[in-house]
């Protein structure tokens, strides 16, 4: 059993984070937390708090990575969905019973020290969805 709990951050491809992150910052105002840099995705993270949920910048730190893969092929936009969920193993177990392709079948570290785990585009009707869970 699990449970979804929210929209938990909005995950956007961008080139350069410093500049991206100006946007939201000096035009709409919003507060950026610190950075991070996930080595396990080769990215670096900012997260821009909007009440209950956050917008995730990434920017690619290997050309290689999923992020500069992502830009390469669509431009800077939207790569992914992130969902809270109240326990990621139980969603995984439960997805992968129900047929569902993941491309993360265990969970894997994410910014913050979530667990995170991914559920391929083509599962879910096109978006990449990411599972987070945080104790
Ligand atoms: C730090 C952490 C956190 O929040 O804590 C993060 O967010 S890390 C966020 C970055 N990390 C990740 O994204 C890790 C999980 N992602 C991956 O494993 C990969 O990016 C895949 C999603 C499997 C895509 O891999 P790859 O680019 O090699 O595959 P591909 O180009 O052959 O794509 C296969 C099909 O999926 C589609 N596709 C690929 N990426 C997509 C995306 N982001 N959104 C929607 N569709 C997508 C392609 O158009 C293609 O469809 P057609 O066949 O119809 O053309
Ligand atoms: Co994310």
């Amino acid at each position: 059993m699990f449970e979804v709990l929210k929209v938990d951050h909005i995950g956007i491809a961008v080139k350069d984070l410093e500049q991206a992150k100006k946007f939201y910052t000096e035009v709409l105002g919003m507060k950026a937390m610190g950075e991070e840099v996930v080595e396990q995705q080769k990215v670096k993270v900012c997260f821009i708090p909007s009440g209950d949920s956050e917008v995730e910048l990434l920017e690619s730190t290997a050309p290689d990575g999923p992020i500069a893969k992502f830009i390469e092929k669509n431009g800077e936009g939207i790569q992914h969905i992130a969902l809270r969920v109240d326990n990621i193993e139980n969603a995984l177990a439960d997805l992968k019973e129900k047929g569902v392709r993941l491309i993360d079948e265990k969970p894997r570290y994410g910014a913050g020290g979530a667990s995170i785990a991914f559920v391929h585009p083509k599962a879910t009707g096109g978006i990449l969805l990411e599972l987070s869970e945080r104790k």
